[in-house]
């Protein structure tokens, strides 16, 4: 459903995208994951076909996506502060996205709609920017696009605002399985909706993993110090803290067995890290290191 094949993407003599594979062959939800500034958003224009790539092959049902009508028919991307045109309604939003995406389902639009409490004469204009979002997410999953590209669907979006947004994506994935890809930074509240994920760091992909995989990804041993040392002796820290004699450590690696019977031999407990911390962690440049 999408190919990027090494995909490179400077400004200027400005390196963003240093060269990213990655291949979708089914419908899921898929998650993109980065710090600020990474080219998740870049990512999603080559995808979609707003820019070109400075070097390297995408196609999006075997399409190549840039300047390409055919390929265009089968996408829907909704980028972060989505330009509408100045005189649009709500409706006139609508009308305009159902002309050009053949899927578009009108009934599911009318709900989304509702549930988001959006009035359908309201000048797009006037929306608050919680409201905009919401509008361009209503336009997203009613697209029913075999491939659809959310940027940042929650920007803006309160936090009730956003468990009607979870809600409704999968709702609307479960009754028409396509693939959602999605960027966010809200990963603690949305990981259960995802099948896969990649994480770009350094203008590489630095994972592409299912759920299953990263969610295992990650532990956080705590106990007396001269214990967690040894446990932690020749693996990767990520993350560590004292506090008196004891000490937390974040390791990079997988509770298994093994780990659970040293743990407890040691006197240390030993819990998975929450996916965030682990994510930032393995993103941050200096602070983990072998010991
Ligand atoms: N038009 C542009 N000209 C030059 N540099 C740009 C332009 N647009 C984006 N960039 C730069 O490209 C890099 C990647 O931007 P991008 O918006 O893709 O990141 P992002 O991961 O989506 O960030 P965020 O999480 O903050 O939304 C940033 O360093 C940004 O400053």
């Amino acid at each position: 459903m999408i190919s990027v094949q090494n995909a490179v993407f400077s400004y200027d003599d400005s390196y963003i995208l240093k060269g990213i594979s990655y291949v979708e062959e089914s419908p899921i939800i898929a998650g993109l994951w980065g710090r600020n500034g990474v080219g998740k958003t870049t990512l999603m224009k080559l995808m979609a076909g707003h820019m070109k790539p400075s070097e390297g092959r995408l196609e999006i049902m075997g399409q190549q996506p840039y300047n390409n009508v055919k390929a265009q028919k089968h996408l829907c991307y909704m980028q972060e502060d989505h330009p509408f045109s100045e005189i649009w309604t709500v409706r006139d939003a609508l009308r305009f996205y159902q002309y050009f995406n053949p899927n578009w389902n009108q009934e599911e639009a009318f709900q989304l709609l509702e549930a988001f409490e959006l009035p359908e004469k309201k000048k797009v204009k006037k929306l608050s920017t919680g409201m905009k979002t919401a509008l361009q997410q209503v336009i997203g999953l009613a697209s029913h696009a075999e491939v659809t590209i959310l940027d940042e669907p929650t920007n803006g979006l309160d936090a009730g605002m956003r468990k009607t947004f979870y809600k409704l994506l999968l709702k609307s994935y479960e009754a028409n399985p396509r693939l959602i890809v999605v960027s966010t930074h809200h990963i603690e509240e949305i990981q259960n909706l995802l099948d896969s994920i990649m994480v770009i760091h350094e203008g590489k992909l630095l994972m592409h993993k299912s759920m299953e995989e990263i969610r295992e990804m990650g532990m956080w041993l705590t106990g007396e110090s001269n214990q967690v040392d040894v446990l932690v002796k020749g693996k990767r820290v990520l993350e560590e803290s004292k506090m008196g004699s004891m000490k937390k450590v974040m390791v990079d690696d997988v509770i298994s067995d093994v780990w659970r019977d040293h743990a407890r031999k040691g006197g240390v407990s030993l819990e998975s890290a929450p996916l965030q911390d682990y994510l930032l962690n393995v993103t941050e440049k200096k602070k983990e290191g072998i010991r």
